[in-house]
């Protein structure tokens, strides 16, 4: 069998890097382009499928570009709200043949983490999100807390539970934090540090911890060289890794 065509777009960054080293290892794929910011994508090198790693502004028009040439993308930009992933799925319409993923982690470990916070949600009248990442990272929250905070928030109105208690009527610095789907997310930069993330929920006397730390940046290559080799095979827009894995 040939091997898959690959190119990255975000290649000459921290996760780009990476996953031209993980392509180029795999005996079933072949790196034919490596573009990053004001390289011509022109026709993608002749890919089959195209990792996309780079900046939230950015993403959506990269996308867009793979899917009206027929190419499969397979996306770990953060950034992408309900109202650009909307845009997607209406240009993916055009195209039904193609196959797009967008993924905010692609360790297996906080996929896992997101699952179980989702599943433990109802139990808990307390949740609380804290993400602690590199300080060379641009958005914040993190696009896993964002997803998980939407999760959870999603299965608490499901489960008929109110807001999270909380007694807060004097916060002028914003010490409690962001408000994602009713969900209190917190946001550490810290040097030394890759990606990791804390769930806690709180209920009356106990209180249990969900946390996930990636402390290398090889911890993402194994989804997505799965989610490489699967997108083809999977038209229209995923919106998670965990619909490839079976936990969708
Ligand atoms: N889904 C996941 O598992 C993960 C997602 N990420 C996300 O991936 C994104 C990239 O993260 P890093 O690699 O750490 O950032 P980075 O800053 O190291 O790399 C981004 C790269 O994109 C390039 N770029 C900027 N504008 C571009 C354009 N218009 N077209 C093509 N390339 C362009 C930059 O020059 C840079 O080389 C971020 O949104 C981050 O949150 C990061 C790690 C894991
Ligand atoms: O920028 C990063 O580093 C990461 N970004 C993703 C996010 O925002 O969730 C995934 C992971 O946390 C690493």
């Amino acid at each position: 069998m040939s091997a898959t065509r690959v190119a990255v777009i975000g290649a000459a960054g921290r996760m780009g890097a990476t996953v031209c080293a993980a392509v180029d290892d795999a005996d079933d794929l072949e790196l034919v382009g490596r573009y990053d910011a004001g390289d011509d994508l022109g026709d993608l090198g002749g890919a089959d499928v195209v990792v996309e790693f780079s900046v939230p502004d950015a993403s959506p028009a990269n996308v867009a570009h793979c899917v009206e040439r027929g190419v499969h993308v397979v996306v770990g930009t953060t950034g992408w709200s309900e109202e650009r992933l909307a845009t997607l799925r209406d240009r993916l319409g055009d195209v039904p043949e193609v196959g797009v993923l967008v993924a905010p982690n692609f360790a297996i470990g906080a996929v896992l983490m997101m699952a179980f916070a989702q599943q433990a949600a109802r139990f808990y009248e307390s949740v609380e999100v804290v993400e602690l990442h590199h300080p060379d990272k641009v958005d914040a929250p993190s696009g896993t807390a964002a997803r998980t905070a939407d999760l959870v928030g999603a299965a608490r109105e499901a489960a008929g539970l109110g807001p999270v208690p909380d007694a807060t009527t004097h916060d002028p610095d914003g010490a409690r934090g962001a408000r994602v789907h009713g969900v209190p997310v917190h946001s550490v930069r810290l040097r030394g540090l890759v990606a990791h993330q804390e769930v806690l929920l709180g209920g009356p006397g106990e209180m249990l911890t969900l946390r996930h730390d990636s402390f290398d940046r090889v911890s993402f290559m194994s989804g997505v060289l799965a989610a490489v080799r699967q997108v083809g095979d999977r038209p229209g827009l995923t919106v998670g890794l965990e619909h490839y894995l079976g936990l969708g």
